[in-house]
Protein backbone atom coordinates (compact mmCIF):
# COMPACT_ATOMS: atom_id res chain seq x y z
CA UNK A 1 0.00 0.00 0.00
CA UNK A 2 1.04 3.19 -0.75
CA UNK A 3 0.86 6.38 1.68
CA UNK A 4 0.87 9.68 0.61
CA UNK A 5 0.74 12.73 3.13
CA UNK A 6 -1.84 15.24 2.13
CA UNK A 7 -1.47 18.88 3.16
CA UNK A 8 -4.85 20.07 5.04
CA UNK A 9 -6.14 23.90 3.81
CA UNK A 10 -6.33 24.96 0.69
CA UNK A 11 -4.03 22.81 -0.74
CA UNK A 12 -6.06 19.61 -0.04
CA UNK A 13 -9.51 20.38 -2.36
CA UNK A 14 -6.82 21.32 -5.32
CA UNK A 15 -4.85 17.95 -4.83
CA UNK A 16 -8.27 15.77 -4.24
CA UNK A 17 -9.56 17.50 -7.65
CA UNK A 18 -6.09 16.54 -9.23
CA UNK A 19 -6.28 13.21 -8.50
CA UNK A 20 -10.09 12.63 -9.33
CA UNK A 21 -9.20 13.88 -12.86
CA UNK A 22 -6.35 11.63 -13.11
CA UNK A 23 -8.62 8.33 -12.44
CA UNK A 24 -8.68 7.94 -8.99
CA UNK A 25 -11.72 7.33 -7.14
CA UNK A 26 -11.99 9.36 -3.95
CA UNK A 27 -14.72 8.82 -1.94
CA UNK A 28 -16.78 11.93 -0.79
CA UNK A 29 -15.60 11.32 2.74
CA UNK A 30 -12.59 13.21 1.54
CA UNK A 31 -14.99 16.41 1.10
CA UNK A 32 -16.37 16.16 4.56
CA UNK A 33 -14.47 14.42 7.00
CA UNK A 34 -12.01 15.27 9.77
CA UNK A 35 -10.34 12.09 9.94
CA UNK A 36 -7.01 12.31 9.63
CA UNK A 37 -6.10 8.94 7.87
CA UNK A 38 -7.83 7.93 4.94
CA UNK A 39 -7.37 4.79 3.25
CA UNK A 40 -9.18 3.65 -0.16
CA UNK A 41 -8.31 -0.01 -0.26
CA UNK A 42 -9.65 -0.37 -3.97
CA UNK A 43 -7.02 1.98 -4.96
CA UNK A 44 -4.07 0.70 -2.21
CA UNK A 45 -3.69 3.78 -1.20
CA UNK A 46 -3.46 5.41 2.06
CA UNK A 47 -4.01 9.19 2.89
CA UNK A 48 -2.31 10.88 6.15
CA UNK A 49 -3.65 14.64 6.48
CA UNK A 50 -1.06 16.79 7.52
CA UNK A 51 -0.26 19.84 8.20
CA UNK A 52 1.05 21.93 5.13
CA UNK A 53 4.45 22.74 6.89
CA UNK A 54 4.74 19.16 8.10
CA UNK A 55 4.48 17.01 4.87
CA UNK A 56 8.42 16.98 3.87
CA UNK A 57 8.71 15.87 7.37
CA UNK A 58 6.35 12.72 7.06
CA UNK A 59 7.94 11.38 3.62
CA UNK A 60 11.57 12.87 4.84
CA UNK A 61 10.65 9.87 7.50
CA UNK A 62 9.23 7.31 4.88
CA UNK A 63 6.42 7.04 7.37
CA UNK A 64 4.55 8.43 3.67
CA UNK A 65 6.09 7.28 0.79
CA UNK A 66 4.59 10.22 -1.07
CA UNK A 67 3.45 13.85 -0.32
CA UNK A 68 2.36 17.21 -1.51
CA UNK A 69 3.86 20.17 -0.46
CA UNK A 70 3.76 23.61 -1.43
CA UNK A 71 7.70 24.62 -3.51
CA UNK A 72 7.45 27.93 -0.95
CA UNK A 73 7.62 24.96 2.50
CA UNK A 74 10.06 22.96 0.14
CA UNK A 75 12.50 26.35 -0.28
CA UNK A 76 12.21 26.85 3.91
CA UNK A 77 13.20 23.21 5.08
CA UNK A 78 15.69 21.49 2.83
CA UNK A 79 14.64 17.96 3.02
CA UNK A 80 16.15 14.51 2.21
CA UNK A 81 13.60 13.74 -0.48
CA UNK A 82 12.87 13.88 -4.16
CA UNK A 83 11.03 16.63 -5.92
CA UNK A 84 9.58 14.85 -9.20
CA UNK A 85 6.56 16.63 -10.25
CA UNK A 86 5.47 20.11 -10.52
CA UNK A 87 1.62 19.83 -9.90
CA UNK A 88 1.10 23.04 -11.20
CA UNK A 89 -1.66 23.69 -8.13
CA UNK A 90 -2.13 26.52 -5.62
CA UNK A 91 0.00 29.05 -7.72
CA UNK A 92 1.41 31.70 -5.89
CA UNK A 93 4.68 33.48 -5.48
CA UNK A 94 6.71 35.06 -2.82
CA UNK A 95 7.22 38.44 -2.44
CA UNK A 96 9.10 41.31 -0.16
CA UNK A 97 6.66 43.79 0.71
CA UNK A 98 6.13 46.89 2.83
CA UNK A 99 4.17 50.40 3.11
CA UNK A 100 4.82 52.25 0.40
CA UNK A 101 7.31 54.62 -0.25
CA UNK A 102 9.35 53.98 2.53
CA UNK A 103 13.16 52.81 2.78
CA UNK A 104 14.76 50.02 5.00
CA UNK A 105 16.14 51.13 7.70
CA UNK A 106 19.58 52.03 7.13
CA UNK A 107 20.52 50.88 11.01
CA UNK A 108 18.75 47.28 11.51
CA UNK A 109 16.23 46.89 9.06
CA UNK A 110 13.73 44.24 10.52
CA UNK A 111 12.27 41.66 8.07
CA UNK A 112 8.89 39.56 9.06
CA UNK A 113 8.06 36.70 7.07
CA UNK A 114 7.07 32.63 8.41
CA UNK A 115 9.88 31.77 6.16
CA UNK A 116 13.22 32.74 7.99
CA UNK A 117 15.76 30.62 5.96
CA UNK A 118 14.55 32.07 2.72
CA UNK A 119 14.09 35.42 3.63
CA UNK A 120 17.70 35.73 5.33
CA UNK A 121 19.18 33.91 2.49
CA UNK A 122 17.22 35.87 -0.22
CA UNK A 123 18.67 39.18 1.82
CA UNK A 124 22.08 37.81 2.14
CA UNK A 125 22.39 37.12 -1.69
CA UNK A 126 21.04 41.23 -2.12
CA UNK A 127 24.33 42.04 0.00
CA UNK A 128 21.76 43.64 2.66
CA UNK A 129 21.96 42.74 6.40
CA UNK A 130 18.64 42.40 8.00
CA UNK A 131 17.11 41.02 11.23
CA UNK A 132 14.27 38.30 10.56
CA UNK A 133 11.97 38.14 12.85
CA UNK A 134 9.55 34.79 12.79
CA UNK A 135 6.14 34.86 12.85
CA UNK A 136 3.29 32.19 12.67
CA UNK A 137 0.78 33.87 10.28
CA UNK A 138 -0.95 37.36 9.65
CA UNK A 139 2.35 38.79 8.35
CA UNK A 140 1.23 41.84 6.83
CA UNK A 141 0.37 43.05 10.25
CA UNK A 142 3.75 43.72 11.10
CA UNK A 143 4.96 46.67 9.25
CA UNK A 144 1.45 48.45 10.05
CA UNK A 145 2.04 47.82 13.46
CA UNK A 146 5.77 48.65 13.30
CA UNK A 147 7.21 45.57 13.90
CA UNK A 148 8.89 45.51 10.55
CA UNK A 149 10.28 47.10 7.56
CA UNK A 150 9.26 44.88 5.21
CA UNK A 151 7.72 41.04 5.35
CA UNK A 152 8.37 38.45 2.97
CA UNK A 153 5.06 36.38 2.38
CA UNK A 154 3.24 34.87 -0.46
CA UNK A 155 1.11 36.85 -2.86
CA UNK A 156 -1.41 35.32 -5.00
CA UNK A 157 -4.51 37.97 -6.28
CA UNK A 158 -2.82 40.77 -3.91
CA UNK A 159 -6.03 41.42 -1.84
CA UNK A 160 -4.05 41.33 1.24
CA UNK A 161 -1.49 43.51 0.55
CA UNK A 162 -3.83 45.95 -1.04
CA UNK A 163 -6.87 46.29 1.26
CA UNK A 164 -3.72 46.28 4.42
CA UNK A 165 -2.55 49.49 2.19
CA UNK A 166 0.66 47.37 1.06
CA UNK A 167 2.70 46.95 -1.73
CA UNK A 168 4.98 44.44 -3.42
CA UNK A 169 8.55 45.57 -3.79
CA UNK A 170 10.46 42.63 -4.71
CA UNK A 171 9.26 38.89 -6.38
CA UNK A 172 11.19 36.26 -4.74
CA UNK A 173 10.05 33.07 -6.27
CA UNK A 174 6.97 31.73 -8.13
CA UNK A 175 5.40 28.81 -6.48
CA UNK A 176 3.06 26.15 -6.91
CA UNK A 177 2.60 22.42 -5.10
CA UNK A 178 5.32 19.43 -5.88
CA UNK A 179 4.46 15.76 -5.34
CA UNK A 180 7.86 14.81 -3.21
CA UNK A 181 8.86 11.30 -2.55
CA UNK A 182 10.88 9.58 -0.49
CA UNK A 183 14.11 8.38 -1.60
CA UNK A 184 13.77 4.40 -0.20
CA UNK A 185 10.57 4.11 -0.81
CA UNK A 186 11.01 4.83 -4.68
CA UNK A 187 13.34 2.44 -4.61
CA UNK A 188 11.25 -0.27 -2.71
CA UNK A 189 7.63 0.66 -4.08
CA UNK A 190 8.55 2.32 -7.88
CA UNK A 191 6.23 1.09 -9.92
CA UNK A 192 2.81 2.45 -7.92
CA UNK A 193 4.68 5.88 -7.58
CA UNK A 194 5.70 5.73 -11.36
CA UNK A 195 2.31 4.94 -11.78
CA UNK A 196 0.77 8.04 -9.77
CA UNK A 197 3.70 10.15 -11.07
CA UNK A 198 2.54 9.34 -14.78
CA UNK A 199 -1.09 9.91 -14.07
CA UNK A 200 -0.37 12.84 -12.74
CA UNK A 201 1.72 14.28 -15.18
CA UNK A 202 -0.43 13.46 -17.86
CA UNK A 203 -3.67 15.29 -16.26
CA UNK A 204 -1.25 18.00 -15.24
CA UNK A 205 -0.65 18.04 -18.82
CA UNK A 206 -3.92 18.01 -20.03
CA UNK A 207 -4.06 21.10 -18.10
CA UNK A 208 -1.89 22.90 -19.83
CA UNK A 209 -3.13 22.59 -22.47
CA UNK A 210 -6.24 23.70 -21.62
CA UNK A 211 -5.29 27.11 -20.30
CA UNK A 212 -3.32 27.72 -23.50
N1 LIG B 1 -3.08 32.87 -0.93
C1 LIG B 1 -2.64 31.75 -1.46
N2 LIG B 1 -3.02 31.37 -2.68
C2 LIG B 1 -2.58 30.23 -3.24
N3 LIG B 1 -1.71 29.38 -2.62
C3 LIG B 1 -1.30 29.72 -1.41
C4 LIG B 1 -1.73 30.90 -0.76
N4 LIG B 1 -1.18 30.95 0.45
C5 LIG B 1 -0.43 29.83 0.55
N5 LIG B 1 -0.49 29.09 -0.56
C6 LIG B 1 0.16 27.79 -0.83
O1 LIG B 1 -0.58 26.83 -0.11
C7 LIG B 1 0.24 26.21 0.89
C8 LIG B 1 -0.57 25.96 2.13
O2 LIG B 1 -1.12 27.16 2.59
P1 LIG B 1 -2.19 27.17 3.76
O3 LIG B 1 -2.58 28.61 3.93
O4 LIG B 1 -3.23 26.14 3.51
O5 LIG B 1 -1.40 26.64 4.97
P2 LIG B 1 -0.50 27.34 6.04
O6 LIG B 1 -0.79 28.82 6.06
O7 LIG B 1 0.91 26.92 5.85
O8 LIG B 1 -1.00 26.60 7.31
P3 LIG B 1 -2.00 27.04 8.38
O9 LIG B 1 -2.74 28.26 7.88
O10 LIG B 1 -2.86 25.82 8.51
O11 LIG B 1 -1.12 27.31 9.55
C9 LIG B 1 1.43 27.14 1.08
O12 LIG B 1 2.56 26.42 1.50
C10 LIG B 1 1.60 27.72 -0.33
O13 LIG B 1 2.33 26.83 -1.15
O1 LIG C 1 -2.66 37.66 -2.31
P1 LIG C 1 -3.80 37.01 -1.57
O2 LIG C 1 -4.72 36.28 -2.50
O3 LIG C 1 -4.53 37.97 -0.70
O4 LIG C 1 -3.18 35.85 -0.65
C1 LIG C 1 -2.09 36.09 0.17
C2 LIG C 1 -2.36 35.74 1.60
O5 LIG C 1 -2.64 34.34 1.71
C3 LIG C 1 -1.79 33.77 2.71
O6 LIG C 1 -2.32 33.91 3.98
P2 LIG C 1 -3.31 32.87 4.64
O7 LIG C 1 -4.68 33.08 4.11
O8 LIG C 1 -2.75 31.48 4.51
O9 LIG C 1 -3.28 33.31 6.13
P3 LIG C 1 -2.08 33.39 7.18
O10 LIG C 1 -1.89 34.85 7.39
O11 LIG C 1 -2.60 32.68 8.37
O12 LIG C 1 -0.84 32.73 6.60
C4 LIG C 1 -0.54 34.65 2.64
O13 LIG C 1 0.22 34.53 3.82
C5 LIG C 1 -1.11 36.03 2.42
O14 LIG C 1 -1.45 36.65 3.63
Amino acid sequence: MLTIAMPKGRIFSEAVELLRKSGYKLPDEFDESRKLILTVPEENIRFILAKPMDVGTYVEHGVADVGIAGKDVMMEEERDVFEVLDLKISKCHLAVAGLPDTKMNDIAPKVATKYPNVASKYFREQGEQVEIIHLNGSIELAPLIGLADRIVDIVSTGRTLKENGLVEFEHIADITSRLIVNPVSYRMKDKPIDMLVERLAKTVEEGKEDSD
